[in-house]
């Protein structure tokens, strides 16, 4: 199983860029040349465009694919609906929005033979899957590898492993995905996960809206933050099987299930601008502050998904990459504040600078979601140590967090608010903060 995987996942090529128009063929001569959809295309292959945007977007976002497949898309039995098991979509109304802060430890580990999608578990969300607005944050924790196939059409799916590698086999090839690595599969594209090892778990952002793209860089200039170059994207590889292949459609918030009569993982050949990608965040160029102040964390920007409103996101996927710390004068942890924005943070190795890692605390797998105007901060600890640090260059190199952070405060499902694995206390960390204010 696993060795399996990981064989295949070392031996992975990829072409590079981030929305590039790339082409890729298994078989010479799969892509047709100088025309989209020919008379007949080559080796007996159907010819399929793939839209990520409406036909008509701007040029700069549109996005788009042409696949050339053994059998076309089209070709498939009715979907029938089946158990929703822990995926919930927008919008959310099981729950009441709440005020509070809220946090939770990892996913508790699955009974065997849970599989990536049986291992999905809804935390909350935003926005209407149909309107094609807002989010949704998921878990999963998994330890077998897929035999059915899945696509999303309600979003796409920014898969972020926190444990576990991931392979995944989609219509456009294969991506391998490290904790530390992010994935992403466009709307609708069909994929299977396999298990670089005996488990995996990690988040998901379904973005609803707009597609991911890299962040405007104004005055930082034409390099920094993620670079273009270091998206990878995969090579064209197919599965010529013939026989049932149960495929999964998650469509407007249920799961749709067919079997098919081959696999459509079938893709000979592909060329586009619409592809799933990989990222590693550990080459995120992170700029900063060098004079004094700590900087506010749209400085961190992976992607954005932008919304209707100039600089308002759908939802922004913001990393807190290792970095050099170098602000004098400084509270140097992130501030206590008040957002506008919704933020919920993971943590995929080491501590997060603002708050404690231990048991209880805020460890690797566990997730916070701060709703819009709850106030938060560093927690007692961090306070107290940093307003009284030496403020030296300081290396920040044990931790790697991240942040969805969206224009609407989450709506969390019941199973969330309930969850056994919710962090009743977390307030706590707030309490004790002391008072020191003298008049003069
Ligand atoms: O709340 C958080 O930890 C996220 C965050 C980090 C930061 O550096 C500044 C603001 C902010 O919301
Ligand atoms: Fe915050």
């Amino acid at each position: 199983m696993s060795g399996d995987a990981r064989k295949t996942a070392a031996a992975l090529e990829y072409l590079t860029g981030f929305g590039n128009e790339h082409s890729s063929e298994a078989v010479p001569g799969a892509l047709p040349l100088g025309r989209n959809s020919p008379q007949r295309a080559p080796l007996g292959l159907y010819a399929e465009q793939l839209s990520g945007t409406a036909f008509t977007e701007p040029r700069a976002r549109n996005r788009r694919s042409w696949l050339y497949r053994i059998s076309p898309s089209a070709a498939h039995p009715a979907f029938v609906r089946g158990q929703n098991a822990a995926v919930r979509t927008a919008p959310f109304t099981e729950q009441v929005p709440d005020p509070n802060r809220l946090r939770w430890d990892p996913l508790p580990a699955p009974a065997p033979g849970t599989d990536f999608l049986a291992g999905l578990w809804t935390l909350g969300g935003n926005g209407d899957a149909l309107q094609r607005t807002g989010m949704a944050v998921h878990l999963y924790h998994a330890n077998a590898a897929m035999e059915r196939v899945f696509s999303d059409a309600d979003g796409e799916l920014l898969i972020v492993p926190e444990r576990g590698g991931l392979l995944l086999r989609t219509e456009l090839g294969l991506l391998a995905a490290e904790p530390g690595q992010v994935a992403l599969i466009p709307r609708g594209v069909r994929f299977r996960v396999e298990l670089l090892d005996d488990s995996a778990r990690g988040y998901v952002c379904e973005n609803y809206g707009a597609p991911f793209q890299l962040p405007d860089l104004g005055p930082i200039g034409a390099n920094g933050l993620a670079n273009a170059r270091d998206f990878q994207a995969p090579v064209a590889a197919y599965e010529d099987v013939e026989g049932p292949v149960e495929v999964v459609n998650k469509y407007g918030g249920n799961l749709w299930h067919a079997t098919y009569a081959h696999s459509p993982l079938d893709v000979v050949a592909w060329h586009g601008n619409l592809t799933p990608y990989v990222y590693d965040l550990h080459r995120f160029n992170v700029i900063g502050s060098i004079s004094y102040d700590h900087p506010d964390p749209s400085i961190f920007t992976v992607l954005t998904s932008p919304s209707d409103t100039p600089g308002l996101a759908g939802v922004d996927f913001v990393v807190f990459a290792p970095r050099w710390l170098v602000g004098e004068d400084t509270f140097r942890p992130p501030y206590f504040h008040r957002n506008v924005m919704s933020e919920y943070m993971g943590l995929v190795e080491g501590a997060y600078d603002a708050k404690q890692a231990g048991e209880g605390g805020f460890a690797p797998g566990c997730g916070s979601l701060h709703n819009m105007m709850s106030a938060h901060g560093p927690d007692r600890e961090t306070f107290e140590k940093a307003s009284a640090a030496e403020l030296r260059p300081q290396r920040m190199d044990d931790g790697l967090a991240f942040m969805f952070e969206t224009r609407w405060p989450v709506l969390t499902t019941g199973q969330a608010a309930q969850a056994g694995h919710r962090q009743p206390g977390y307030d706590a960390v707030w309490q004790g903060l002391e008072r020191h204010f003298t008049q003069g």
